[in-house]
């Protein structure tokens, strides 16, 4: 079912008139790409940015090598988390001061998690889904052990809002879901479930991951409690870049997180003995910065500047809608109505792990997610209508062939 004015191209002429017409096609000379292939993994570990490299050695060539520790005043090192905060705020409809960059996203999720549940301290529930992506789950479960009588329960996946209703007692201190499901491509209403939340008296936890940079959010128009993402998938921060952090400005004088390291210290160069939080979003933080994994971030978040995200947003469903009409007589997992749907699409397969090397053998890179699903991102920025429809040529002949039953694609590596 579609339900907007995105148009889907039924053709490869299609696909080249779309790809000439396209306001974002500018974009895709800002990224290293394969040179002979289509990748589509960007909501795992995004591509090179071109300018990266450069900004990369600047900061430890120049930064770190010659100007040493003098770099913490001269090139701002210490503003960096918020600086790199406020340019993450617009993508994700938050404020200036409301976001840091610190840690990852289990890091940030536990800091959160505790602050809310000593916020609904006569509460001791907290809700997710039992399919989210682990780390959330096992947060959850190390958070809920911290605290006596807490519990963490996990909720079969929800198709709507309204599946919360039976669950969202007055025990319920806090709901962490991700935005867009890390499987299935799912996309919630951001909306109706935080209003539901609110209206039980919990707080609501956001983990956006597989939204940040795949579409707008709006985090300040939906009143969010809390949100965690990270930055190396559609952001393109680099392997294991830091993660963000978002805390709703009306909760920063009463809340309290548990990682109380220096950096978050209203303080800390003067060393004092107790600990007294800092104002505002920095008391979120903990250590250090990782100065040369930011660099890669201060990097990708140039480009951002120049993005609409309606435009981003409009093309991300043109593709993921192309794909999935290309792969209509496979089982795609992916809702096929645009609201309800991120910028990826699954497909369920029993033998999805060798099919999906044989494509990555063709040069089309996606991944694959046990037990039997194939992943497909689609990052509007660098991904084109007519790799878009290659790819979908490339899996239906992977299948039509059997070529993925070679022994050479049985093999699975340590990470898949
Ligand atoms: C939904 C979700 N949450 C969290 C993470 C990662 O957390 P961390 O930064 O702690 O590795 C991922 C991906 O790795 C994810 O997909
Ligand atoms: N970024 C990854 C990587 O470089 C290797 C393996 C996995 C990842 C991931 O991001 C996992 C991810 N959160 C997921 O959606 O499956």
């Amino acid at each position: 079912m579609r339900n907007s004015q995105v148009q889907i191209p039924t053709s490869r002429e299609q696909c080249l008139a779309l790809d000439a017409a396209d306001p974002l096609a500018p974009f895709r000379t800002q990224y290293t790409l394969p040179a002979n292939g289509v990748y589509l993994d960007g909501n795992s570990l995004g591509v090179l940015p071109v300018r990266t490299p450069e900004i990369v050695r600047r900061t430890v060539e120049e930064e770190w090598g010659q100007d040493l520790i003098t770099s913490w005043n001269k090139h701002g090192w210490t503003e960096l988390p918020f600086v790199l905060g406020d340019r993450i705020a617009p993508l994700i409809g938050a404020g200036p001061a409301e976001v840091v960059v610190c840690d990852s996203v289990s890091v940030n999720l536990f800091k959160v998690l505790t602050a809310a549940l000593r916020l609904r301290s006569g509460r001791r529930t907290v809700l997710g889904e039992r399919d989210s992506f682990p780390t959330d789950l096992y947060i959850a479960e190390g958070v809920t052990g911290l605290f006596e009588g807490a519990r963490s329960v996990l909720l079969p996946s929800l198709d709507s809002a309204d599946d919360l209703d039976a669950h969202l007692d007055e025990g319920v201190a806090a709901v962490v879901l991700s935005q867009v499901d890390y499987r299935t491509g799912r996309l919630l209403d951001m909306g109706a479930i935080t209003a539901k939340v609110h209206a039980a008296g919990a707080l609501m936890i956001w983990d956006l991951c597989h939204s940040a940079g795949a579409l707008p959010i709006e985090l300040t128009t939906h009143q969010v409690d809390f949100a965690v993402g990270c930055t190396y998938k559609y952001l393109n921060a680099g392997p294991c870049a830091p993660s963000f952090l978002y805390a709703a400005p009306r909760h920063h004088a009463a809340v309290e997180q548990p990682l109380t390291g220096w950096f978050g210290h209203a303080a800390p160069f003067a060393f004092e003995s107790g600990y007294r939080p800092a104002e505002g979003i920095g008391q979120f933080l903990t250590s250090f910065p990782p100065l040369l994994a930011l660099a890669g971030l201060r990097a990708t978040l140039e480009i951002w500047e120049d993005v609409d995200l309606a435009q981003l947003r409009a093309k991300s469903l043109a593709l993921t809608g192309l794909f999935i009409e290309q792969c209509a007589d496979l089982e795609v997992v992916t809702p096929r109505q645009e609201k309800l749907r991120g910028s990826q699409v699954a497909i369920r397969h029993q033998d999805g792990f060798p099919v999906v090397q044989a494509l990555i053998e063709r040069g089309v890179i996606g991944d694959f997610r046990a037990p039997d699903l194939m992943r497909f991102g689609f990052t509007p920025l660098y991904v084109s209508y007519t790799e878009v429809w290659d790819a979908a040529q490339a899996l239906r002949e992977v299948l039509a062939s059997g070529e993925w039953q070679a022994e050479r694609f049985a093999t699975r590596g340590a990470v898949t």
